[in-house]
């Protein structure tokens, strides 16, 4: 079934409503059409009860939050809730300042969030278990960061997910490492803003989100690998260009032969 997971995603193309940042919003809008989904972008509070009611996954990024933003995420997230529309948070920047690490909270307490995406320092600042972030870029995590997953995980019965070097995704009792990827992700902004669009996209089309977590992150580092070893690509500019192409190339095939997941 999880082979398979692509193609139901582009048979069903679900429909992710994002409210999210103004630096990478374009690429999430793209990238969710690259995976074979349907992005809208919507962030007025009139509206976005509305827009959710049409949507099959909501992203809420905060990456560039204001607190009227936060007030329509909520109201967002809790129609979603009432219409089990799965909700995928990225809190970007929590720990940074006040602001951030308190809406997440508030957002994590106020709405019933089916995963948390983010790197190592945002997770473990949330989880409580320190970690240190300079802007949006993750610096240190928990020492045992897989606890401090876990434990986020079951604090709020949530999956939690964490970009990495080893991308780890728990849903508090189950963990997976994924091994996918490449070095030059890091070279250009929005790679995680993005990565949240595709787990919520593979969200939009199985209940089971720990699976469709780990397929998200496996098919987008697989499509960094590929996309770092082509011919074409010379620096961040061509690198990101050739992503996209090989997000939109990617078959259930190459999925299962390139894939490097281990469970514990
Ligand atoms: N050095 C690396 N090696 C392998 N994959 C990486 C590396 N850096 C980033 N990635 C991948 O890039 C994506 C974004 O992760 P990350 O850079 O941690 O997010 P963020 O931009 O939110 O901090 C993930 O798929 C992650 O696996
Ligand atoms: C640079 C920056 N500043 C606020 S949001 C943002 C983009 C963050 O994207 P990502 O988490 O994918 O690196
Ligand atoms: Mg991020």
């Amino acid at each position: 079934m999880k082979k398979e997971l692509l193609k139901i995603l582009r048979e069903k193309k679900p429909l992710v409503h994002h409210i999210t940042n103004i630096v990478t919003v374009n690429d999430c809008a793209n990238i969710t059409l690259a995976i074979g989904a349907l992005p809208v972008m919507a962030h007025a509070l009139e509206e976005v009860e509305e827009m959710v009611s049409a949507a099959d996954a909501l992203v809420l990024n905060i990456g560039t939050l204001t607190n009227e933003q936060v007030e329509a995420m909520i109201k967002a997230g809790k129609a979603a809730n009432r219409l089990k529309v799965p909700v995928i948070l990225d809190p970007v920047g929590a720990g940074a300042t006040k602001l951030r690490t308190q809406s997440s909270k508030k957002i994590l307490e106020e709405v019933k969030i089916s995963v948390i995406k983010g790197n190592s320092a945002e997770i473990s600042i949330l989880a409580g278990k320190g970690g240190k972030i300079r802007g949006v870029e993750s610096q240190s995590g928990a020492d045992d960061i897989s606890e401090a997953a876990k434990d986020l995980a079951n604090a709020y019965n949530v999956v939690v997910a964490v970009s990495g070097v080893t991308d780890i995704i728990t849903d508090g009792k189950r963990i997976a490492y994924v091994k996918n990827g490449h070095p030059m992700m890091g070279t250009v902004t929005g790679t995680g803003c993005m990565l949240t669009s595709v787990v919520a996209s593979f969200c939009g089309v199985c209940e089971d989100y720990f699976a469709a977590t780990v397929e998200a992150f496996v098919a987008f580092g697989i499509a960094g690998e590929r996309a770092a070893q082509s011919s074409n690509v010379k620096g961040p500019g061509s690198f990101k260009v050739t992503f996209f192409d090989e997000i939109y190339n990617l078959t259930p095939e190459i999925i299962e032969k390139d894939k490097k997941v281990e469970y514990e």
